[in-house]
């Protein structure tokens, strides 16, 4: 008998959901499996929301950013009752199968499901934080960064245009990864963030001498999840270093934009490892991206082990930069 499967999308949205949405009708419908769309993440097992999807579905959203089959944080998935209503729901359909698209929070709430329910899942890491443990690549993460190298490049004709420093704060939560990898390959004089202790005072003197010797602006990569607000580091800059100061907060910016190619590609590689782990029984995994590739982890590891930023990555934070 043919099996159905289904895929929900959970937490943050990312580019990247919409080309998985479409390798996922079309990979399933490859292997004989009958593909449903859950709308609106857990809400939607909660409101049975499910749908079957077809090659229509999925036609033209290859190009488009957010998820068409939408997305939720649901404080009703929480609750044990809602969460046997979310299986009644599948079961009534069918649907053995389940393929989450979402970050760590998601994850656990996959998790608890799984323990109670014992439904067969298998999890793509999808958040622009890239904070979930196991894996060294969450889809979306490659065109949110180019949507804040974007922002930085523009900030930065404005900034060379008058005197002053530009405080630009990165999405996160309490991961430093957006802004770090944004302060390595946009320039930036400072980046803050929360995994790295910093004293701003060691920076008022290399600043004060690098604006004797001809510095014009400043530009501060700082990530959402640090002590201080922005506004706090634009004050800073403005009393201490003596030059006029401005704060962007990209905020849901960093969302959204056209899937870069490389998310394409992983979104097409995680899918296609996903529906082969459950063709496979392996029936409580996240697919992660590691250094030696793609790799089946047990999700009891990847919920309950916290993430730790790249250590290569954070020794660059902090390596000293000529005095211009
Ligand atoms: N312990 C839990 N039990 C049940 N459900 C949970 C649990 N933790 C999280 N969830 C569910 O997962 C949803 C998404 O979690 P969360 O808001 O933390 O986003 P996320 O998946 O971490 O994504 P992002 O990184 O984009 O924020 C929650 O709204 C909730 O429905
Ligand atoms: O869109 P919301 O619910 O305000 O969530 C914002 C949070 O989601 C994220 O964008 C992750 O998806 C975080 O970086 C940010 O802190």
């Amino acid at each position: 008998m043919k099996q159905n499967i289904a895929i929900l999308c959970s937490g943050g949205d990312v580019s990247g959901m919409n080309p998985a949405l479409k390798r996922f009708v079309e990979y399933s419908l490859q292997n004989n499996l009958t593909p449903y769309f859950v709308y609106d993440g857990y809400e939607g097992l909660i409101d049975n929301n499910i749908q079957k999807a077809s090659y229509c579905d999925v036609s033209g959203i290859i190009n488009r950013g957010g998820t068409k089959i939408g997305s939720a944080r649901s404080k009703r998935f929480m609750q044990v009752e809602y969460r046997n209503i979310a299986k009644q729901n599948l079961d009534a359909l069918h649907v053995t199968m389940l393929i989450v698209l979402g970050g760590d929070g998601s994850f656990r709430g996959l998790h608890q499901f799984y323990k109670e329910h014992n439904i067969k899942f298998c999890g793509v890491p999808s958040t622009i934080d890239n904070d979930i443990s196991g894996t060294d690549y969450c889809l979306g993460v490659d065109t949110a960064l180019n949507m804040i190298k974007f922002s930085i490049d523009s900030i930065r004709d404005t900034a060379s245009s008058f005197k002053r420093a530009f405080v630009i704060e990165t999405m996160g939560n309490k991961c430093g990864y957006l802004a770090l990898v944004s302060h390595l390959t946009s320039g930036s004089e400072l980046c803050l963030i929360p995994e790295t202790a910093y004293n701003l005072n060691e920076y008022e003197q290399k600043f004060k001498q690098e604006i004797q010797n001809g510095r014009r602006y400043f530009i501060a990569v700082v990530a959402e999840g640090i002590k201080e607000d922005s506004k706090e580091i634009a004050r800073w800059f403005e009393e201490k270093i003596g030059i006029e100061s401005r704060v962007n907060v990209l905020g849901h910016l960093q969302r959204g934009g056209n899937p870069t190619v490389k998310d394409r590609l992983m979104a097409y590689k995680f899918i296609t490892y996903a529906i082969d782990a459950l063709l496979d029984n392996k029936n409580e995994t996240i697919v992660c991206y590691t250094k030696e590739g793609f790799r089946y982890k047990e999700i009891n590891a990847v919920v309950n082990t916290p993430y730790q930023l790249d250590e290569e990555l954070i020794k660059f934070i902090n390596s000293p930069k000529a005095t211009e």
